[in-house]
């Protein structure tokens, strides 16, 4: 099914819903940037040949987020949450991984995607229009169950996983390819506070807890990749895979706020698009929009327009 909706409409969907917020991003406002490093294990090498993935330790820029396109949101209030990734090639050219902590996406198209949030705007009649938007998208009722995860307050952002949700193409050295699907596994394992706990911390919680963290010690998540069965979707994100087969593949060790980058007019943008050798893009339509909605929204936020070349 071809895209219709644009990325200014989509766009205008978002600011209805979390209102327009000038400087900042449209959606995942509220964010830090840290610094760290990731390097790949050995299996890596054998399933893409990926400069990044070939055993060197790279640099990697790291933000954490919450969804919401507000960014005065508080941290103590379930909502998805986000986890982007930059790695710096040996070429000094960067791939990204962008992830959030919802299992499944909602959707299975933009289309769906935007009608959702036209669906949510809030108001009188949201009620009526989400159990119309429900009985229409059947994805939505199927990605409800497994998503209550998300739903959760995680104690810490170094205590949640983090799923890219699309499919990507990795090729090694040897010819041979796969679809994967990229899940984030925190060190610390996944922690989660109750709504009461959630009450008496503060209103940044995450991000103080985060710095205290890294005043101690590194924090550390696991790269794993899983490997898509025969009849596993690779174009729709709303649709779990059968396949349990994962593959360990490196450790993203992060060290501290990173504190030069995104001032004097600089701009970071996490492009789920930006890929490098040995690893190309699925066709699933919903990652293809993402890249056209964050340059509109880089846009908005920075007056930079990415132009016919992002995200490269
Ligand atoms: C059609 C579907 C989607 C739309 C329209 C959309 C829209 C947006 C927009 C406008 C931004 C701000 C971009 C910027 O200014 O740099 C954003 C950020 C983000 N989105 Fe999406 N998104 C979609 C799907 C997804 C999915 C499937 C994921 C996770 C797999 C995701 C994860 C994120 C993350 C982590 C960020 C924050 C990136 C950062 O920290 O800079 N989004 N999204």
């Amino acid at each position: 099914m071809n895209t219709v909706v644009t990325p200014g409409e989509a766009m205008d969907a978002i600011h209805d819903l979390e209102g327009a917020h000038p400087g900042f991003r449209a959606l995942h406002a509220k964010g830090s940037l840290y610094r760290g490093t990731f390097t790949a294990g050995s299996a890596a090498v054998t399933l893409s040949s990926a400069a990044h993935l070939d055993g060197r330790t790279v640099p990697a820029l790291v933000r954490f987020s919450n969804g919401s396109g507000d960014p005065t949101r508080a941290d103590n209030v379930p909502h998805v949450r986000g986890m982007a990734v930059k790695f710096t090639l040996p070429d000094g050219k960067t791939t990204d991984i962008s992830s959030q902590t919802a299992r499944l996406f909602t959707a299975s198209t933009p289309d769906g995607f935007v009608e959702f949030l036209r669906a949510a705007k809030p108001g009188l009649a949201t009620p009526l229009r989400l159990a119309k938007y429900a009985t229409q998208n059947p994805a939505l009722v199927r990605t409800l169950k497994v998503n209550a995860v998300a739903a959760k307050i995680p104690a810490s952002y170094a205590t949640i996983e983090y799923h890219a949700l699309h499919a990507f193409r990795w090729s090694d050295a040897s010819g041979g390819s796969r679809f994967v699907r990229y899940h984030w596994v925190p060190e610390a394992g996944e922690h989660f506070i109750s709504l009461l706990a959630a009450r008496s911390k503060g209103h940044d919680f995450l991000n103080d807890d985060l710095d205290a963290r890294l005043g101690e010690a590194p924090v550390r998540f696991t790269l794993q990749v899983q490997i898509a069965g025969l009849d596993d979707s690779t174009v729709d994100p709303s649709v779990a895979w059968t396949s349990e087969e994962r593959v360990t593949i490196g450790t993203l060790e992060i060290v501290g706020l990173e504190t030069e980058r995104e001032h004097d007019g600089d701009v970071v943008v996490f492009d789920p698009m930006r890929v490098t050798a040995g690893i190309e893009a699925s066709d699933d339509p919903i990652l293809h929009f993402r890249s056209l909605a964050y340059s509109e929204s880089v846009r908005l936020r920075s007056g930079i327009s990415r132009g016919p070349d992002a995200p490269n």
